[in-house]
C-alpha cells in the first residue's frame, strides 16, 4: 500500500497527546483518502471522531464532515477579538460530544486564522477542566500551506502570514507528517501525468 509508511507515522504521532499532528499533503497525494480511513478506524471501535474542514466543499468530502465554523461555533469576527473562544458552554450537548471525542480532524486548516486553533485549544481545556494541550484530545490538522492562506479582507501579505497557523504559539507543539506521492496522477493515465508535470 502506497501510504503504509505515512499511516504508520500518523498512528505514532496520533498516540501522543502532547502533540498536534499536521498532515502536510499537496493536492492529490491522498489526504482525504487517508483521513477517511482514520475516521473509519476510530468509529469502527465505537469511539467518537469529529470531522470538520475550513471550507464547505472540503467538509463534504469527509465522512460526517461539517465546516469548522459550524462545528466549533467560532465567532465570525475572530480576527478582531483579543482572546476568542468557541461559543460552546460547558453544559451544552456539543461539550459532551467534545469531552467523549477520541479524534478531531480539521481539513484545509491552512485557511483557518491562527486564533481559530487557539480558540479550540482554550475551549477544549475549559470543557475538559485541565491545562493539557487541546484538553487531551487528539487533533489531526490536514492541509497544504502552498495553497490558500487565511483570507483577511484588505490585508497585506504580512497580515496573512501573521494570521496563519504557523504564526501561532501552538505551532511549536505540531508534529508534521508528509505525503509526497501524487496518487491522483500515479493511478491515472500516463498522458495526464505528462500534462501535469
Ligand atoms: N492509498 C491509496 N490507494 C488507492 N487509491 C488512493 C490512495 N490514496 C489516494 N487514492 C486515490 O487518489 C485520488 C486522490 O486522493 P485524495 O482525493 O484523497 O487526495 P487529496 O490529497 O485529498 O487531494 P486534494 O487535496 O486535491 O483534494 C483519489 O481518487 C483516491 O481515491
Amino acid at each position: 500500500m502506497a501510504h503504509k509508511k505515512s499511516l504508520e507515522a500518523l498512528h505514532k504521532t496520533l498516540q501522543d497527546i502532547r502533540v498536534i499532528t499536521f498532515l502536510d499533503a499537496p493536492g492529490g497525494t491522498g489526504k482525504t483518502f487517508l483521513t477517511n480511513l482514520l475516521l473509519a478506524e476510530v468509529r469502527s471501535k465505537g469511539d467518537l471522531a469529529l470531522a470538520m474542514a475550513s471550507s464547505g466543499i472540503a467538509a463534504t468530502l469527509l465522512h460526517g464532515g461539517r465546516t469548522a465554523h459550524a462545528t466549533l461555533k467560532l465567532p465570525s469576527d475572530i480576527a478582531k477579538q483579543e482572546s476568542p473562544v468557541c461559543n460552546i458552554s460547558r453544559r451544552s450537548s456539543m461539550a459532551k460530544v467534545l469531552r467523549s471525542c477520541k479524534l478531531i480532524v480539521w481539513d484545509e486548516c491552512t485557511m483557518a486564522h491562527k486564533k481559530s486553533l487557539e480558540a479550540l485549544h482554550k475551549t477544549l481545556q475549559d470543557i475538559g477542566g485541565n491545562r493539557i494541550l487541546m484538553g487531551g484530545i487528539i487533533l489531526l490538522l490536514c492541509g497544504d500551506f502552498r495553497q490558500t492562506l487565511p483570507v483577511i479582507p484588505r490585508a497585506t501579505p504580512a497580515d496573512e502570514v501573521n494570521a496563519c497557523l504557523k504564526s501561532s504559539t501552538l505551532w511549536f507543539s505540531v508534529e508534521v507528517v508528509s505525503l509526497k506521492q501524487n496518487m491522483r496522477v500515479s493511478l491515472g493515465k500516463s498522458g495526464y501525468l505528462g500534462f501535469c508535470l
